[in-house]
């Protein structure tokens, strides 16, 4: 019997985030390892059109549950959803929830964040900052509280090269940013990002960094662990391979590849790629929900889940074998033939953008107004590049994550839960997970049916027919215009065509020679 599954047998856990990428993985995995589990609470936003109950089991119905609902048939009776917004005070909770809250829980997870580059300052703090600072206030009023484990990013310090299992000062204090934002105005606050920021690549980034120093500085007695994942990808293993459910990271990338609207991109092709598995960081998190209650460390640990320290990947050989599986398994109705041509020079970048996103989509657009329908590529163009453009720090830069820490935690297991926990990524066979990875894109998040795959193929072979007429057409029209305008250009041609004719009348003559 695994020890970490009979740990978490009765015991009642609090999950924020729940309804995200990881949130869903946890939980999944949680009932289908310790059924007897006493119950989660999830803090769940309020959504319109949709009760607290039609959300779970919007949740539960999925195909990441399946495997639940052998093992534990009860499971809806075993998530208490509690209405709650992170981003109002005491997170708008009612006082009975919240007593129950208090005097029930035994863990926590804390995965709710936004995770989006762009958000605005105010946004990002309140919720990745402040709402961690309440979140542990609340901890601290928890008599029956075994362990508190935030969810951060490997990212948070990525302004460095070389990242430690160590929490790092940050140059501003998160109380006075937290009280600033109280009495500064948008209009002020977005003038002065910039500068906080500093050589942080985006809002994102810098609050999760704040929020690990409001973590440092909150903790009190409270035992709390701190887990940086890197980029978070499709499931590996559990429950089942290429499980995947939201459009960020490189799932967007795969998408937009996949397609065809994508076919360059400025990275470093030897760069480490360093995605995880969503199943391993789930693994890795309850493994420590488990040391850090039952062995109490006396600091709070902070436990790195990568890749490239271990079993690195780089994004060349990732793009080699997702155009490999896009030409055994097809997206539906691409716009174009799926390649990937990656620089890392800026202005080869801006020619590859004008030459294979923007006029492709400018040309579209002409032949949908030509039809008589509304023009759209170039915007959804200008989105996807926008998005790439802030995917790009990650994707030319390699880091460094020790990763002490976690293998000290692998020591310490068992060899059960080894195997019913497994973080331990030199295992992976990165070939089979990103076919896996990009089938699962294609199954659960474009809900594409596999029988679509012949006719796929079949307009791929077309799309590559118009490319190839399309490029001697141009290549014809060209020639034409500069024989019209250069005498250089009429005597190579003619040069040419007489070498030709000459090797055609040489080839004749010594055949007819033979016979
Ligand atoms: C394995 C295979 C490899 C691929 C191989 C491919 C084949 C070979 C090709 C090359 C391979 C090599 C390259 C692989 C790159 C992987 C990079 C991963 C880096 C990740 C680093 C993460 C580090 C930190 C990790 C963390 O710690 S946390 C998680 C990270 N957090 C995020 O990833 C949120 C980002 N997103 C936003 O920040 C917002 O999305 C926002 C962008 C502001 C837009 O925002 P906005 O425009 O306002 O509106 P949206 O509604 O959001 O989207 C608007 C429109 O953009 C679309 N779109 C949103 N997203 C994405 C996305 N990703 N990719 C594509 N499209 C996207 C959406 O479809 C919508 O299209 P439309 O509706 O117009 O048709
Ligand atoms: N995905 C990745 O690549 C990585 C993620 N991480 C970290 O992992 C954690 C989980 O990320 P992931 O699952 O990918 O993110 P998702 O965006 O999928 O999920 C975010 C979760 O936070 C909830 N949330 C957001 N705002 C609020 C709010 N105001 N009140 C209550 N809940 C809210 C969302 O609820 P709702 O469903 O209502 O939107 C959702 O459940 C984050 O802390 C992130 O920083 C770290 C490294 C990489």
């Amino acid at each position: 019997m695994s020890t970490i599954a009979a740990f978490y047998g009765g015991k009642s856990i609090l999950i924020t985030g729940a309804t995200g990428f990881l949130g869903k993985v946890l939980m999944e995995k949680l009932f289908r390892t310790s059924p007897d589990l006493k119950v989660i609470y999830i803090l769940v936003r309020p959504k319109a059109g949709q009760t607290l109950q039609q959300g779970v089991f919007q949740i539960l119905d999925s195909k990441l549950f399946e495997k639940v609902k052998e093992v534990c048939p009860n499971v809806h009776e075993k998530i208490r959803a509690i209405y709650a917004d992170l981003n109002q005070n005491d997170f708008a909770i009612s006082k009975e929830d919240m007593q129950e809250l208090l005097s029930c829980t035994n863990i926590i997870f804390h995965c709710a964040a936004t995770v989006r580059f762009d958000d605005t300052l105010r946004h990002a703090v309140q919720l990745n900052v402040t709402a961690t600072r309440q979140l542990l206030l609340m901890a601290s009023q928890m008599p029956k509280l075994e362990a508190f484990i935030h969810i951060s990013t490997a990212y948070s310090n990525c302004n460095l090269k070389h990242i430690d299992e160590v929490i790092y000062p940050c140059p501003v204090e998160p109380k006075k940013i937290i009280d600033s934002l109280e009495w500064l105005d948008d209009a002020i606050i977005d003038e002065i990002t910039p500068k906080l920021i500093r050589d942080w690549p985006n809002i994102y980034t810098y609050t999760k960094a704040l929020g690990e120093m409001v973590v440092q500085q909150e903790s009190r007695n409270l035992n709390i662990a701190i887990i940086r994942p890197s980029i978070v990808g499709a499931t590996w293993q559990e429950p089942f391979p290429g499980w995947v459910d939201n459009i960020n990271g490189p799932n967007g990338i795969i998408i937009a590849t996949g397609k065809g609207f994508l076919r360059a991109i400025k990275a470093t092709p030897m760069a480490v790629a360093d995605v995880i598995p969503v199943d391993t960081v789930v693994n890795l998190m309850l493994a420590v929900g488990w040391y850090t209650a039952v062995h109490r460390p006396k600091s709070t640990l902070v436990y790195h889940i990568t890749s490239g320290n271990m079993n690195p990947c780089n994004w060349h050989k990732m793009g080699v074998q997702v155009l490999a599986t896009f030409e055994k398994i097809p997206f539906e109705r691409p716009f174009r033939r799926p390649n990937a041509n990656f620089t890392s020079n800026s202005f080869t970048s801006q020619y590859w953008n004008a030459v294979s996103h923007r006029a492709p989509a400018i040309i579209y657009d002409c032949y949908l107004r030509l039809t008589g329908r509304k023009p759209r590529m170039t915007k959804l163009m200008n989105r996807l590049l926008r998005t790439v453009s802030m995917l790009e720090y990650f994707i030319n830069r390699s880091w460094e994550w020790s990763t002490y820490n976690t293998e000290m935690l692998m020591s310490e297991l068992s060899p059960e839960d080894q195997r019913v926990f497994n973080f331990d990524v030199r295992q992976l066979n990165w070939l089979e997970y990103i076919e896996n990875y990009v089938l699962g894109v294609k199954k659960y998040l474009l809900k594409e049916d596999m029988a679509g795959i012949p006719k796929a193929k079949q307009r791929l072979k077309r799309l590559r027919n118009i490319h190839y007429l399309f490029n001697t057409a141009l290549f014809l029209i060209a020639w034409r215009l500069l024989i019209a305008r250069s005498q250089m250009a009429r005597n190579v041609w003619f040069f040419i065509v007489s070498f030709c004719y000459k090797f055609l009348s040489y080839f004749r003559a010594s055949s007819t020679l033979k016979v």
